[in-house]
């Protein structure tokens, strides 16, 4: 069989990896982490949990998820040199450009490089989801002139990085809240930006090139871009009628609409977005103001009527960062930053366990005859 023969479009539905980390089972509509369901985790454990079943494999004792967040904690600095880097950068760039650049000035500090244990690696993951609020926070106020913000050690990893992002101690609720988006955001078995990471750690090259390749892919509005073309869309609306003349012209005009649709879960919500669907509902009965609300089911609504398309994560992390008081320009970063625990997972094992990523093509040029 000539390699061409075997082309699919998007690599849909082909085996890429072998992986001990996660899996989409979709026999039983599971998002299956380390053997655990990512639904049923969000219901009972925090981000912090996550990071160690993630690094480690195993779910940690109460003892060990506060170990966890001190060793966070204690990574919050950034070299001085990432800041001025930052302030060096013209202001239309979008954070995640900053996030990326940040990354890859990381690596010049790494004294140890070219380690490729697991001891190292995994030790340079804990690090850089310490530095990482603080670089994708300020990656932000840097490029809108506002100071620096310090990170606030007395609160846990997931409320001071909120509060780094708004500027206020959040509630309770609030850290509840943002703690279980990152949770959900934080591994997903193998989307573009996780392969990208995979790709590119398989040439063995260190974790904060395959992490800067990662935070290029995820930035596209076919993945994690999505949350913030949602949250401009629904922008564009202030009623639901408006929202559903919005929706039904974009699809009139051949748009994609974003926030719905996914490779895997084609026919049904992701089971992600249902969870932050209740996140919303809890802040707008909070608020005593229903819109976001009413205008997302309209259109989810309105989506499976016309296209059978349902929504994914990003359709309902994006109006709940909205009612945080969180700014546009970061829900893809915040995205990114908690997803570093699943990608750092996935790059530790294609270390471990490498073979090249070297695939062949379908030729459809001239043929040298
Ligand atoms: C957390 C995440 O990263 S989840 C992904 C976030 N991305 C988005 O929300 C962007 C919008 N969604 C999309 O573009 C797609 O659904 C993707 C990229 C997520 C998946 O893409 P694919 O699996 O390649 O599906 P593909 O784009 O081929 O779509 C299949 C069909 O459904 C249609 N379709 C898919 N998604 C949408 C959408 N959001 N709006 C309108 N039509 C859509 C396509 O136009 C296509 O129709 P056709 O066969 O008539 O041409
Ligand atoms: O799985 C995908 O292709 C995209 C996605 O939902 C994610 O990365 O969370």
């Amino acid at each position: 069989m000539e390699a061409q023969d075997t082309f699919v479009p998007g690599l849909e539905g082909v085996v890429a990896a072998e992986t001990g980390i996660s899996l989409l089972d979709t026999e039983k509509e599971k998002i299956v982490i380390r053997g655990y369901d990512l639904i049923d985790l969000s219901a009972s454990k925090t981000y912090a949990d996550l990071v160690y079943l993630l690094l480690e494999g195993t779910m940690p004792t109460d003892a060990e998820r506060q170990a966890v967040e001190l060793k966070l904690k204690k990574n919050y600095d950034i070299p001085s040199t990432v800041m001025d880097i930052l302030k060096l950068l013209p202001k239309e760039t979008h954070p995640m450009d900053g996030q990326r650049t940040a990354i890859s000035v990381l690596a010049g500090y790494d004294k140890s490089l070219d380690d490729r244990s697991l001891d190292a690696n995994k030790n340079r993951a804990y690090e850089l989801l310490g530095q990482l609020p603080a670089i994708t926070v300020n990656s932000y106020r840097i490029l809108n002139q506002q100071e620096a913000i310090e990170p606030d050690p007395q609160l846990s990893y997931s409320a001071n990085f909120l509060y780094m992002i708004t500027g206020n101690k959040p509630t309770q609720m609030q850290a509840e809240i943002f703690d279980r988006s990152l949770l959900l955001y934080s591994e997903h078995e193998m989307p573009n930006s996780t392969f990208t990471s995979r790709v590119i750690a398989s040439t063995n090259a260190d974790m904060y090139g395959a992490l800067s390749g990662a935070v290029a892919s995820l930035k596209g509005n076919l993945h994690g871009g999505a949350n913030e073309a949602v949250m401009h869309m629904l922008n564009e609306a202030s009623s639901v009628s408006e929202f559903e003349t919005l929706l039904q012209n974009k699809l009139k005009r051949k748009e994609k609409i974003m926030g719905f649709g996914h490779r895997v879960y084609m026919k049904k919500m992701d089971p992600r977005a249902s969870m932050m669907k209740q996140s919303l509902k809890q802040l707008c009965d909070l608020k005593g103001d229903s819109l976001l609300l009413d205008m997302c089911e309209a259109g989810e609504k309105l989506m499976a009527e016309e296209k059978g398309l349902y929504p994914n994560l990003d359709y309902y992390a994006a109006p709940v960062y909205w009612m945080l008081g969180i700014p546009i320009a970061l829900y893809t970063p915040i995205f990114f930053s908690s997803r570093t625990a699943g990608l750092c997972a996935h790059i530790i094992e294609q270390h471990e366990n490498n073979r090249l990523f070297r695939p062949r093509v379908k030729y459809t040029g001239a043929r040298y005859e």
